[in-house]
């Protein structure tokens, strides 16, 4: 055991306040504390017999002056110091009041998590703005269903309403036509600034330009060597999956089924209790899949998912001009 295992752990309330057009609240750590002029995200430490929830509310009402109204919870993730380690819960604030100011004469501002502007930020903080940088929305494709031209338009068309993510995964092509597909998603992803990950195949993702992989629970739990591309994540379905994916430094992960899908509607699916039992304390970012609809993406929030990860529930939404499509 290393000298920092034997450290006793400290539990930390973390708040990840995000307003409206995406910039997160960071605050400059105060003359006099320890890692003084450090940057970071508002919170502290646990009081004695404090839950998390509560250490956040009180934490944000001394540091910032603000009153919680919604917070969820998102990743926790232990952090190494030389002298001490940290258990740092984080939590989404969609929801407060009152202006957030220096309590204890701390700067604080609001930044783009993409590129913040002020820094250096702690050093346990670069997980968490990885993560941030994952959208709340994550696409499977589904040209089987619709016929590649047709998929492409509403592919357009998502990504025209905001679509970042996707993932290429079409089981029913033949080698050759997957590549030609994947290349032609990569292209209009690259338009819109969205990144794509391919399933299963790491050659192929690297030979058409994607950002990286996407691996099946049999994959992650025979891997021993985590893929080299910028980008990867696994599908998982229990915990020894998720504790995998997370020993191993995936970017992300899937959990499923939750909910009945149009494909097993017979399965009961995970269910909103047994998700948020699997995922709380997890290290990594959590897209809910299995029976997901747009409108879910608050419920799966409230259960501890970043976000939510769709195969049909997404494209359906999207009425292509099929006249149009047809002719192209
Ligand atoms: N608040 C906060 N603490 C973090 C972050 N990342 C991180 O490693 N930490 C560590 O977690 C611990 C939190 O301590 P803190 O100094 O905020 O605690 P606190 O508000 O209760 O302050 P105090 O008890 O020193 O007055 C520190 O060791 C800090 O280095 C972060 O993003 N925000
Ligand atoms: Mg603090």
């Amino acid at each position: 055991m290393s000298a920092a295992a034997r450290l006793p752990v400290i539990d930390v309330a973390v708040a990840v306040v995000q307003r409206d057009d995406g910039r997160v609240l960071l605050a400059e750590r105060p003359r006099g504390k320890v890692s003084a002029g450090y940057w970071e995200l508002p919170g502290g430490k646990f009081d004695a017999g404090e839950r998390a929830e509560q250490a956040l509310a009180r934490e944000l009402r001394e540091e910032l002056g603000v009153e919680l109204d919604a917070a969820y919870p998102w990743l926790t993730y232990e952090h190494a110091y030389p002298d001490k380690r940290v258990r740092l819960h984080f939590f989404r604030v969609l929801g407060w009041h009152g202006t957030p100011h220096g309590r204890e004469g701390q700067r604080i501002s609001w930044e783009d998590p993409q590129a913040p502007s002020v820094g250096p930020l702690l050093p346990a903080n670069e997980k968490l703005l990885k993560a941030l940088r994952l959208p709340p929305v994550y696409a499977i494709t589904n040209a089987g269903r619709y016929g590649v031209a047709e998929f492409m338009a509403r592919l357009e068309q998502a990504l025209e309403g905001g679509l970042r993510l996707i993932q290429v995964r079409e089981t029913g092509m033949a080698p050759e036509q997957l590549a030609q597909f994947a290349r032609r998603v990569v292209t209009v992803a690259r338009r819109y600034g969205a990144r794509v990950l391919v399933n299963g195949d790491e050659t192929l993702a690297r030979k058409v330009g994607a950002d990286g992989v996407h691996l099946q629970a049999d994959r992650l739990m025979r891997l021993s060597v985590p893929p080299s591309t910028r980008l990867w994540a696994a599908s998982c379905h229990d915990a020894r999956q998720l504790a995998r994916a997370a020993a191993l430094g995936a970017d992300f992960v899937t959990l499923s089924p939750v909910l009945p899908t149009a494909t097993h509607p017979e399965e009961p699916g995970l269910g909103w209790t047994k998700f948020t039992r699997l995922v709380h304390g997890y290290p990594l970012p959590v897209y809910a899949l299995g029976g997901m609809r747009l409108e879910l993406l608050e419920t799966a929030m409230r259960h501890g998912a970043h976000g939510i990860a769709l195969l049909s529930g997404i494209w359906d939404r999207v009425v292509a001009p099929r006249a149009e499509v047809r002719n192209s």
